[in-house]
């Protein structure tokens, strides 16, 4: 099946059963989904392939950070998995993420887009003031964008707020973009957050939403207004 959106919903869930509720009220037309740290520790493989046996096409959102032997071993079992997405952090540095593209590439054409996170959506100046980073977050992303382009990355995780200078740096390089917020919903623990419409506007290639939908009393109907904002 192939997803008419750039809208990918996220899975955050303490286990495959709630995870596949809320599959089944979802269309796998209009949106991708996402299986992050606490889905798959707790249900693992088997959750990805009960996903894509739905027909949804599955972003590994595991965000591996580690040496470039141990990294890219986890990109190929993650690929062998057939997943649609996977990323790294590109805090690994450059060596770690071109191990990480080589291992995809002997895959050939049919293999996972990769892609690179760079500062989380929850982080703000302070956050990086704290690990010793006296940049506002525009600065270390396009730092680390330029390495995740040199390394032969597909794409970025990055806040929508960097999409409309990060795609007039690197036009080719993909912006999976998590804080979105629809108009009036809680903000919860994430800092640099627009709207889908807005995030859409300044260039986001895919829009990653999870408690507006997930946590919504009828996601599927959330889902449908996320659509219909984005025309
Ligand atoms: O910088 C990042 C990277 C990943 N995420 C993930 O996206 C979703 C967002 O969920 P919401 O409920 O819409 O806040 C979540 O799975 C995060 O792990 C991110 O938020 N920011």
């Amino acid at each position: 099946m192939s997803c008419k959106t750039p809208i990918i919903v996220a899975l955050d869930f303490p286990s495959a059963d709630a995870a596949l509720a809320l599959a089944g009220q979802l269309d796998p037309a209009l949106c991708r989904v996402k299986v992050g740290k606490e889905l798959f520790t707790r249900s693992g493989p088997a959750v990805v392939e009960a996903l894509q046996a739905r027909g949804f096409e599955v972003f590994l959102d595991l965000k591996f950070h580690d040496i470039p032997n141990t990294t890219a071993m986890a990109v190929k079992a993650a690929a062998e998995l057939g997943v649609w997405m996977v990323n790294v952090h590109c805090s690994g540095g450059l060596r770690m993420m071109a191990a990480c593209r080589e291992v995809l590439e002997r895959r050939g054409p049919a293999r996972p887009l990769l892609i690179g996170v760079t500062v989380l959506t929850s982080m703000e100046r302070d956050d990086l003031a704290g690990l010793g980073l006296d940049v506002e977050p525009l600065q270390q992303v396009l730092r680390l964008a330029g390495l995740a382009q040199q390394a032969g990355l597909d794409g970025l995780v990055c806040s929508a707020r960097e999409a409309a200078e990060l795609k007039r740096r690197y036009a080719s390089l993909q912006l999976v973009t998590p804080g979105i917020r629809p108009a009036g919903s809680a903000q919860d623990d994430q800092r640099r957050i627009l709207t889908p419409a807005q995030a859409l506007e300044a260039g986001s290639d895919y829009l990653v939403i999870g408690r507006p939908i997930s946590q919504a009393a009828d996601p599927a109907e959330a889902l449908a207004a996320v659509v219909a904002e984005l025309g």
